[in-house]
C-alpha cells in the first residue's frame, strides 16, 4: 500500500515568531518521490516532521489519501521515517534493532520472517548478529532503513539519510534507496541540501528558500527553467554564472545587453524571448549563463547564435577530462541571499601577476590568434576588459565559469574570447524572476 499526501497552505511557526515554514502547498502522489531541497534552516526538516506528526502544523491541513489528518499521533500514520544520525539502540544487535518496532507494535508475532525479508532487501543478512558499535556508517545507515521498511509503511520519510557517510558510499546508498523504494513502490519524501543528490533521485524537486516553495518540477526542468535566480543558482553544477547587466532598446537600432564594460547585441529579427527584454529596458537585470552555455574558441568559429565576449584566465580548475576555466570579464556578479557558500573569491593568478594582453591561441589549430569582432554580433572587442583589478576589500571579483575541453589549455592571465550561446541565455527581473527562456518556449538544451 502506499500513500498520497498533500500539504495545503500549510505553515509552521515556532515560539519566537521563526516562521520555519510559509503557507506551503504541495500534493504528492502515491508511489512518488520527491526530495525536498534547500539551504540549511531553509524548512525542509520541518515540513517532513509535519508530515510524519512530531511537528504540529500551525495553520494549513495535511492530507493523507484525501484525508484530514493533522490530529492523527504519528503512530497512526503509518509512515516510516530515516534520520541523517542512524539512532540505533547500541545495546542491540541489527536482528534486534530491525524487529524492535515490531516487537513494540505486536509483542506476540514472530518478527523473524519480515525482518529476515528487510535484511535480504537490503543485502545486510551478514551482519544481523553484530551490534552498531560493529557496523559502519554505511551498514548502519542500512539497518537504521531495515527498521524503517519492516514495519511495511505506505511512505518513507528520509531526513538527509546519507550525510554523515563519505561520498564514494553516498553514491552507492543513494542509488540503493532509489531502487529499494522503486521496487516496495512506497511515496517517499527526502530531504538534502545537495543539489547533486536531489538530481538524481526522485521524480521531482521541489527548492525551497526561507520556508517557501520556489519551485517544483522534474530535475530536469528545475535545471532548464528556473522560475527565479535562486532556482537557477541553487541547482546545478558549477553553480550558474549570474551577471549583472541592462537592457538597450533604441527604438532605431539593435537591442543589446550591457554587462558594464562589455555589450553584446542580441541578433535580427529579435527572437520572441528576446522581445521579451525589450519591456526592461533601462532597468537592472541578472543575466544567467550556465557553463555549457560559453565556449573559449576564437571569434572565427562563432555560430550565427552566438555572441562574443573577451575575459582574462583568473584560475584553471583541471578536471581530468575537462577544465573549468574562470574567466574575469569584468562584468558584475549579481548576489543571491540565501545561498549557503558563494564562490569563493580567486586570488589573482595564484599570486602571480596576470600576464596583460597575452593573445589567446587555439591549441593545435595552427596557433591563429584571435581577430577582432564579427561586425554587429558584440562590442566586445572593441571594449575588452582589462584584467581583474581587486575589489574595495582587496578582492578580485569572480569570474564566469566555462567548461573548456582537453584542447583549450588557457594559461592564467591570458586574455581569451569567449562565444555567449545566446539561445542559452537566462535573463531575471529585477525581482529575481525568470523573464526569458518564456516558459512553454525555446529552451536551453542540456545537450550540445
Ligand atoms: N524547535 C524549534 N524551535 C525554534 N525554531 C526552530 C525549531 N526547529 C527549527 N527551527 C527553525 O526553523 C527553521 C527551519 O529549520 P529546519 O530544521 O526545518 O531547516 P532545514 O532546512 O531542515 O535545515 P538543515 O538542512 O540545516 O537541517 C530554522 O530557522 C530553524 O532555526
Amino acid at each position: 500500500m502506499t500513500r498520497a499526501i498533500s500539504l495545503r497552505d500549510v505553515t509552521k511557526t515556532f515560539p519566537r515568531n521563526v516562521v520555519a515554514v510559509h503557507r506551503l502547498n504541495l500534493d504528492i502522489a502515491p508511489g512518488e518521490f520527491v526530495v525536498l531541497l534547500g539551504p540549511s534552516g531553509c524548512g525542509k526538516s520541518t515540513v517532513l516532521r509535519m508530515i510524519a506528526g512530531l511537528e504540529d502544523i500551525t495553520s494549513g491541513r495535511l492530507l493523507l489519501d484525501g484525508e484530514y489528518a493533522n490530529h492523527l499521533p504519528p503512530g497512526q500514520r503509518q509512515l516510516a521515517m530515516v534520520f541523517q544520525d542512524y539512532a540505533l539502540y547500541p545495546n542491540m544487535t541489527s536482528r534486534q534493532n530491525i524487529g524492535f518496532p515490531l516487537r513494540i507494535e505486536a509483542p506476540r508475532l514472530d518478527d523473524g520472517p519480515r525482518v529476515n525479508e528487510a535484511a535480504r532487501l537490503l543485502g545486510i543478512e551478514d551482519l544481523m548478529d553484530r551490534y552498531p558499535a560493529q557496523l559502519s556508517g554505511g551498514e548502519r545507515q542500512r539497518v537504521a532503513m531495515g527498521r524503517a521498511i519492516v514495519r511495511r509503511p505506505t511512505a518513507f520519510l528520509l531526513d538527509e539519510p546519507l550525510s554523515n557517510l563519505d561520498a564514494k558510499l553516498r553514491n552507492r546508498l543513494r542509488a540503493e534507496i532509489a531502487t529499494l523504494t522503486r521496487h516496495l513502490g512506497v511515496t517517499t519524501v527526502y530531504v538534502t541540501h545537495d543539489q547533486s543528490e536531489a538530481m538524481s533521485l526522485g521524480d521531482r524537486v521541489a527548492v525551497m528558500r526561507d520556508g517557501v516553495l520556489q519551485q517544483t518540477g522534474t530535475a530536469r526542468d528545475v535545471y532548464r527553467l528556473p522560475d527565479n535566480v535562486f532556482v537557477a543558482a541553487f541547482v546545478g553544477t558549477p553553480r550558474i554564472n549570474l551577471l549583472r547587466a541592462t537592457v538597450y532598446a533604441p527604438l532605431d537600432g539593435r537591442m543589446s545587453i550591457d554587462f558594464g564594460t562589455q555589450r553584446i547585441m542580441l541578433p535580427q529579427p529579435l527572437s520572441d524571448d528576446h522581445q521579451l527584454l525589450r519591456v526592461q529596458m533601462g532597468r537592472p537585470i541578472t543575466v544567467g549563463v550556465r557553463s555549457e552555455a560559453v565556449r573559449i574558441a576564437a571569434p572565427g568559429e562563432m555560430r550565427p547564435s552566438e555572441a562574443l565576449l573577451n575575459g582574462v584566465v583568473q584560475h584553471v580548475e583541471y578536471q581530468g577530462h575537462e577544465s573549468l576555466v574562470h574567466v574575469s570579464t569584468g562584468a558584475r556578479h549579481a548576489e543571491v541571499d540565501g545561498l549557503e557558500a558563494p564562490r569563493p573569491p580567486v586570488a589573482r593568478g595564484h599570486g602571480r601577476r596576470p600576464r596583460k594582453h597575452r593573445v589567446w591561441r587555439m591549441p593545435g589549430r595552427g596557433g591563429r590568434s584571435a581577430p577582432g569582432a564579427r561586425p554587429g554580433a558584440s562590442e566586445a572587442a572593441e571594449r575588452a576588459p582589462e584584467p581583474p583589478s581587486p575589489t574595495p576589500s582587496g578582492r578580485v571579483s569572480d569570474g564566469l565559469v566555462v567548461r573548456a575541453g582537453m584542447d583549450v589549455q588557457p594559461r592564467l592571465g591570458e586574455r581569451v574570447p569567449l562565444l555567449l550561446d545566446l539561445d542559452q541565455l537566462y535573463v531575471f527581473d529585477s525581482e529575481g524572476r525568470r523573464i526569458s527562456p518564456a516558459q512553454g518556449g525555446r529552451v536551453p538544451q542540456l545537450d550540445r
